[in-house]
């Protein structure tokens, strides 16, 4: 068997390591075109050979650290001791990108260069010299590219040929006569005090005073101080200091070598250079950005997502769907003719003028429309019959309706006006269209004819919950377990999964966006607004990432240097919506337009985001603990270029297969949860005798049988909380809280709770269900609709980002503050809708509005008073303000 081999994949931010690293090793590590992605080290073995293990490393600018994820990487080239190095070199960078190589190159393990991208250097019309780079810098080097998986076997090859035979990389000698000298005289000194290999590597650490990388030397005061006067005759001499100096040395050698190597394209415009003109434009920049998340949402919320999930929740969970288009014909024929017949007009108005003429009409209507009759039925519709002849009921000016219950007039148009008693209001001139007198005779017609069942029709699919209902009746289970599959498990994850046609259209467009280069502008774009905010454009990397999940958004902090910022991005970057807050978006979209009229509602939620976070950031940058200014944001723009599509579509995969492996998983568990604690509970309803048991089989049951279960019990105790944000009924706080474990659960514990699952009579459509939460006398109450929404955008985030977030904070006290401070600012903004809306709307003013205008004061003051002034001395806001490491 071969020897082991481990090979450190190490470069510059955003030059393709990852891509690399996946390529290699079939793994799907997170790739996206800006610098600072992987933020942790990552370890998988090569698909050619097991013997050889990668590492991918955070992108580093160099070997000097600033921030928490360069460390790792420092760490692991110097003293983990990697059997080969792999640096990637970006040749559309290649000036900046080999600083970072000719400090490799000085830690005495074997190197590989290699030139990536070099399918970007012929469309860019430059050319290098490997070859001769490879003399320049000693150590072998090969061209690329990671992205068309081009080169990649030799690149490896080579690496593990040098790793085997252990060819250490001497360095190159970059400096000037005297710079060398004194690096001699040092190396003289320290010799013995660290391994051969590293003997130039600590000299240079030692010329450059890194007092931090040469603690592990235990150098003696005396050695110290010798070395002292040396560095100090060179920095008198150049009248500079001696970590300035080795950095100008580095950069003058590379200049050589790019003059001997590289033929640059003669000085035009790239591509990406001419839309950068446009698209980071300072006035069209962010108006752009902005059009291009309303085109994105609009396509996935509104033209593309809800015709699919509509069918999804209508046909897949609810009705059932045709697959035979003749079937399909004939169905709607009979259909058709059947609602013509205004079978069900003569049913009502007949029952409705027998109520009046003091026939006993009880359980009528239920025994009409129960499917299967039973013979009960059958016998309480005879009674009813032959009561009604005998008292001769005639039922007269009886209205009609159309397929979906609504009035017709004359002309046969929809009487849309109704008064609050939802009896249809006239116009001048219009008359309501009444069916011809219902005899009895008429009535048992009516009743003889029963509405045409899909099922008798050719190519009829049933909806899932019918046919597992079908099944699981046959089989003769009990209504307790069919309630728990059918309303439990399939109303809570069906109604989860019935999002995903969206939730694929979005990160289908979102990926492409990061991929080909754009994110990354508009995190330039956004440094603009948010530096006059106090906040750089650092902090806006990490939510892009947060719009697809919080989690890695969190750790994406790690890449900002100040700690200052990094807690406080790392806290409101899941204000941000993400995958699983969609669902919640698309529902109101549902409820409020059906989709298409009110397309600005999805995005608006996107920049109630980031806005939440401006304001928020704000607030807090006046505060002691945050204060002081941005760090600068250098950052530079990778060349566009289009994803290949295998990285695209693993992009969205694996984003959808989270999905749903969540719908399969904590979902799912959540929504058997739910199904139980709303299902039990004790029979306190009239003439119910108060046991404990599964509510809907117990006696008497109402059909509001849930308002008795153990989760109305806790959701009724905590709503006092959310009353003043107009949603305080138990169904509205027991969603929220379940929300906590995971976003998608708000939709799911709807699903349950509205028997989504359940297609019998009196089940009701999502969208409804979601409305009725809300809806007071008869209303939908919008403010506290948006208030929900608000709330449950930005209070804490599910359990498992805030678990990233306690470890990114590493500090209880901190983790805490972050979770007050999400969900008192989520309170306070729902508060400030529901009290508006019902002020301006509503005119509706009490204490609570009182509060609310108290609490915007407070907002607005703490968000436009001048920024205090802290003593400098106690808070060491300076020191902590690290510089920038791009040179
Ligand atoms: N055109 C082209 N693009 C590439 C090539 N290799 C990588 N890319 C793109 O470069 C971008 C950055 O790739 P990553 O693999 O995330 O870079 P990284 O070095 O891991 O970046 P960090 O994790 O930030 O250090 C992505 O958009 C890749 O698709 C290549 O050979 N050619
Ligand atoms: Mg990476």
């Amino acid at each position: 068997m071969a020897e082991k081999i481990d090979i450190a994949l190490a470069g510059n931010p955003n030059c393709g390591k990852t891509t690399l690293f996946n390529e290699l090793t079939g793994s799907n590590g997170y790739v996206g075109n800006w610098p600072g992605v992987t933020v942790e080290k990552k370890e998988a073995v090569w698909k050619k050979d097991a013997d050889v293990l990668f590492t991918d490393l955070p992108g580093i600018y160099s070997l000097s650290p600033y921030s928490p994820e360069e460390v790792v990487s420092r760490d692991f080239i110097i003293s983990g001791r990697p059997s080969a190095i792999i640096d990637l070199v970006d040749v559309t960078n290649i000036e900046r990108n080999l600083y970072l190589t000719t400090q490799i190159l000085e830690t005495g393990r074997p190197v590989v260069v290699g030139l990536n991208m070099c399918d970007l250097l012929e469309q860019r019309g430059e050319k290098i010299d490997s070859k001769r780079l490879s003399k320049m810098l000693g150590v072998p080097v090969v061209e690329v590219s990671a992205l068309r998986s081009k080169n990649l076997d030799a690149l490896v090859g080579t690496a593990v040929d040098s790793g085997r035979a252990n060819k250490v990389a001497q360095g190159v000698k970059c400096f000037s006569p005297e710079v060398e000298d004194a690096l001699q005289t040092i190396a003289n000194t320290i010799t013995g005090s660290c391994a051969p290999d590293l003997l130039r590597w600590y000299s240079i650490k030692v010329f450059e005073r890194d007092s931090a990388a040469i603690e592990p030397l235990n150098l003696s005061k005396q050695q110290l101080e010798d070395m002292e006067k040396v560095i100090e005759a060179i920095e008198r001499d150049r009248d500079d200091d001696s970590e300035s100096i080795i950095t100008s040395e580095r950069y003058e050698w590379i200049a050589t070598v790019m003059d001997a190597c590289v033929v640059k394209a003669p000085g035009k415009l790239t591509v990406s250079e001419k839309i950068d003109r446009v698209v980071t434009n300072r006035v069209l920049g962010l108006p752009i950005f902005i059009a291009i998340m309303i085109g994105v949402y609009w396509v996935a919320l509104v033209a593309v997502g809800t015709p699919a999930t509509d069918w999804v929740n209508d046909q897949l969970f609810s009705d059932g769907f045709f697959v035979s288009s003749s079937g399909q014909a004939a169905f709607e024929e009979a259909d058709e003719a059947w609602q013509d017949a205004h079978y069900t007009d003569q049913i009502s108005g007949y029952i409705a003028a027998a109520e009046e003429a003091g026939v006993d009409t009880d359980g009528v209507q239920d025994a009409i429309d129960a499917d299967p009759q039973t013979a009960d039925d059958e016998a309480t519709i005879t009674e009813f019959e032959d009561a009604a002849e005998k008292a001769g009921v005639v039922a007269t000016d009886v209205p009609v309706t159309d397929a979906d219950g609504n009035y017709l007039d004359t002309e046969g148009n929809v009487i849309t006006t109704l008064d609050e008693d939802g009896n249809p209001v006239l116009a001048e001139g219009q008359e309501l269209d009444v069916l011809p007198t219902v005899t009895a005779a008429d009535f048992a017609t009516a009743v003889d004819s029963p509405e045409p069942d899909q099922h008798d029709y050719d190519g009829f699919v049933d909806s899932i919950p019918n046919a597992v209902t079908g099944w699981l009746t046959d089989a003769g289970t009990s209504n307790v377990v069919i309630s728990l599959v059918v309303d439990g498990i399939i109303g809570g994850v069906g109604s989860v999964l019935g999002f995903i046609p969206q939730i694929f259209v979005l990160f289908v467009m979102l990926c492409f966006l990061e991929d080909c280069g754009y994110m990354s502008r508009v995190a330039f774009v956004m440094d603009r607004v948010f530096r006059r905010f106090g906040l750089s454009g650092k902090s806006f990397i990490p939510m892009i990432v947060s719009s697809g999940c919080g989690v890695p958004g969190v750790l994406a902090t790690k890449t900002i240097e100040n700690e200052h910022d990094r807690r406080m991005t790392a806290m409101l970057t899941t204000m941000i919506p993400c995958s699983a807050k969609l669902p919640i978006i698309a529902l109101v979209m549902g409820v409020l337009a059906g989709g298409s009229s009110m397309w600005w509602v999805a995005p608006m939620f996107y920049l109630m985001g980031i806005a939440a976070i401006i304001i928020s950031a704000v607030m807090l940058k006046k505060t002691k603990r945050f204060a002081g200014e941005p760090v600068p944001f250098v950052m530079e723009l990778p060349d566009y270029h289009m994803p290949s599509i295998k990285s695209w579509a693993l992009h969205v995969w694996e984003r959808v297969a989270a999905y749903v492996k969540k719908a399969g998983t904590i979902i799912f568990a959540a929504a058997v949860g739910i199904w139980v604690l709303s299902n039990f509970g004790l029979a306190g309803w009239e003439g119910g005798d108060g046991s404990f048991g599964f509510l809907q089989a117990m006696d008497g049951a109402p059909e509001t049988y849930m308002d008795y279960s153990i989760l109305a019990g806790i959701g009724g105790a905590l709503s006092f909380i959310f009353m003043p944000l107009g949603f305080g009924n138990w169904q509205a706080t027991a969603s929220t809280i379940s929300a906590l474990i995971a976003k998608e659960n708000l939709v799911s514990t709807f699903g349950v709770l509205y028997g989504l699952g359940d297609a019998t009579e009196n089940s009701v459509s999502m969208w409804q269900g979601f409305a009725n939460m809300f809806t007071i006398a008869g209303t939908l109450h919008v403010g506290a609709m948006c208030a929900f929404v608000a709330f449950n955008m930005l209070c804490a985030p599910c359990f498992a980002a805030m678990g990233t977030i306690r470890r990114q904070m590493d500090d209880p006290k901190w983790f805490w503050f972050a979770i007050g401070f999400e969900c008192g600012f989520g309170w306070v903004v729902g508060l400030l809708i529901n009290q508006l809306y019902e002020l301006f709307v509503f005119g509706n003013f009490g204490f609570w509005t009182v509060v609310a205008f108290v609490l915007l004061a407070l907002m607005l003051f703490q968000l436009f008073r001048p920024m205090p002034k802290w003593d400098e001395k106690d808070e060491h806001i300076l020191d902590n303000l690290a510089e920038e490491p791009v040179a």
